[in-house]
């Protein structure tokens, strides 16, 4: 994936590649302008400049096929139903993943109100991989879970960048970014700042 100058009224201009198979991870301080980045990227928010898959332009292709392939996955994922098979199947694929990430069988069937907050994230992760995305953009996905649970996420993800899957993390855990990082940037005030963290 490749990113030019892309900017709005809150952030920018970022320029920054990310091949497949490889994974950015982005830092910075709370407010810096790391959600608004991948909101951009997904075209979930107004912006000029470029962002190109494999190198066809977002704005060449219709806004529903940019989004199953760019996937943003943020910080407070949605749920639009309280019931979690009305998100995603109760079939092989998806019990492949939750096994994956650690998580029982039963929460296909537990209401959404009443998983724990890493559930819930780990279900949105789910739910974003079934989708079958070629860049994955996530904002702080491990942030509600304890240290073995974020290593399962982190093996899951490192097997898809082997698989050719592009990945752009944000993350404030600079141990995660030690083990996850291909590329850093740090962004600052809506700017990626001029040397990688
Ligand atoms: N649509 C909008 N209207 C007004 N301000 C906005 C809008 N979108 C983003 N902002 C502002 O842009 C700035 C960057 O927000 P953003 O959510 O990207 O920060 P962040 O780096 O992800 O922070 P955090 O680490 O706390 O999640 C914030 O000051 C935010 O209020």
């Amino acid at each position: 994936m490749s990113v030019r100058g892309l900017r709005n009224a809150h952030a920018g201009p970022f320029t920054v590649d990310v091949p497949r198979g490889e994974c950015l991870v982005v830092a910075g301080m709370s407010g810096a302008g790391k959600s608004v980045l991948l909101r951009m990227i997904a075209d979930l928010d107004p912006h000029q400049g470029l962002v190109a898959l494999d190198g066809v332009a977002c704005a060449d292709m219709p806004a529903h096929q940019w989004r199953r392939r760019v996937l943003y996955l943020p910080a407070e994922p949605g749920w639009w139903s309280d019931i979690v098979l009305d998100h995603v199947s109760d079939d092989t694929a998806t019990r492949a993943l939750l096994d994956r990430l650690g998580l029982r069988e039963s929460v296909l069937r537990t209401p959404v109100h009443r998983l724990s907050t890493g559930e819930r994230q780990r279900l949105a992760l789910v739910r974003g991989l079934l989708r079958g995305p070629c860049v994955l953009l996530l904002d702080e996905p491990c942030s509600a879970l304890d240290d073995a649970t974020t290593r399962k996420v982190e093996a899951l993800l490192r097997d898809l960048k082997a698989q050719g899957l592009a990945l752009v993390l944000v993350s404030h855990d600079q141990a995660q970014a030690d083990r996850m990082a291909d590329r850093r940037r740090y962004m600052t005030s809506g700017r990626f700042t001029e040397d990688a963290a």
